[in-house]
């Protein structure tokens, strides 16, 4: 059973919650806005990303993580796209990197939360089944889940030239093999004691960690994958964009999304 069919909440044993980092600037995608308040299809990127979380029965409350001068902007776009049902939505300031701004939405967790979901908004249009199978791994017994996908493409390890040396044919020192190799994607799902373990442990190091489930790993706690979703892609390139539009125009087409 999906988590979206399941139980009601006085029948679990367990409260759900998403955190969904929207603080970044969206530098690859190019100049103005902040990403995640970008519009697609006339709705900002971070109502959608809100509303793929609230679409799951098991999720009763979403943190946005807005940008630290935006918090006002992301409380009033969330008023303006109400949400459906119970689900309530609260947003707190985030900070200069993305594991800063997991750290942030954690610390404003009711004690009641036991299982996290930790959502990208630059990840939209992750369908309802894909954040159903990873709350459902967790609410299994799974500390730690991922949902991710088989890689399209052959990956090389190479020695990367920077600085001076940018530009430059950067040498090939290995071909993984493919078939062991998996593209994550989020929402992240994790027992509330392991994510705030693994963010209170794992020093924050250049850029951060670039991903939640990354920073489990150090702390020797087991990570699972689940299937992942084409749907699920990041809006980070201008490209993204055009086919997150697509994505939206056939769902209307033929969801009535
Ligand atoms: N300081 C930051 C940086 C990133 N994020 C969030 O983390 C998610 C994944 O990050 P990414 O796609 O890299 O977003 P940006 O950091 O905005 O993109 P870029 O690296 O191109 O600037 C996004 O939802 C982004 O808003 C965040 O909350 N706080
Ligand atoms: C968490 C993530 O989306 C998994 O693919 C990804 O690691 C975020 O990385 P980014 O560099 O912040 O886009």
């Amino acid at each position: 059973m999906s988590a979206s069919q399941g139980a009601e909440p006085s029948e679990r044993s367990t409260r759900t919650a998403a955190v969904i980092p929207a603080a970044g600037r969206g530098v690859r995608l190019g100049p103005g806005t902040p990403k995640a308040l970008r519009t697609l299809s006339g709705v900002p990127m971070l109502v959608h990303a809100v509303r793929a979380m609230a679409a799951s029965r098991a999720v009763s409350l979403v943190v946005v993580v807005a940008p630290a001068d935006g918090v006002a902007e992301v409380r009033r776009m969330l008023d303006e796209h109400p949400l459906p049902g119970t689900t309530e939505a609260v947003v707190v300031p985030g900070g200069a990197t993305r594991q800063e701004s997991v750290r942030l939405g954690l610390a404003a967790l009711p004690q009641d939360v036991t299982t996290v979901l930790v959502h990208d908004a630059a990840r939209p249009l992750v369908p309802v089944d894909t954040v159903d199978s990873v709350v459902a791994a967790v609410h299994e017994g799974a500390p730690a889940v991922v949902p991710a996908l088989p890689l399209a493409d052959t990956v090389k390890q190479v020695e990367p030239r920077t600085g001076e040396r940018a530009g430059e044919p950067e040498p090939v020192v290995g071909t993984p093999e493919r078939a062991l190799l998996r593209a994550v994607q989020t929402p992240q799902g994790f027992d509330r004691r392991t994510l705030v373990e693994a963010h209170e442990t794992v020093r924050l190091e250049g850029e951060g960690a670039t991903d939640d489930a990354g920073m489990v790993e150090r702390l020797g706690v087991p990570v699972v994958v689940v299937p992942g979703h084409e749907e699920a892609f990041k809006v980070t390139r201008p490209l993204d964009l055009v086919l997150a539009e697509a994505v939206i125009a056939r769902r209307r087409a033929t969801d009535g999304f």
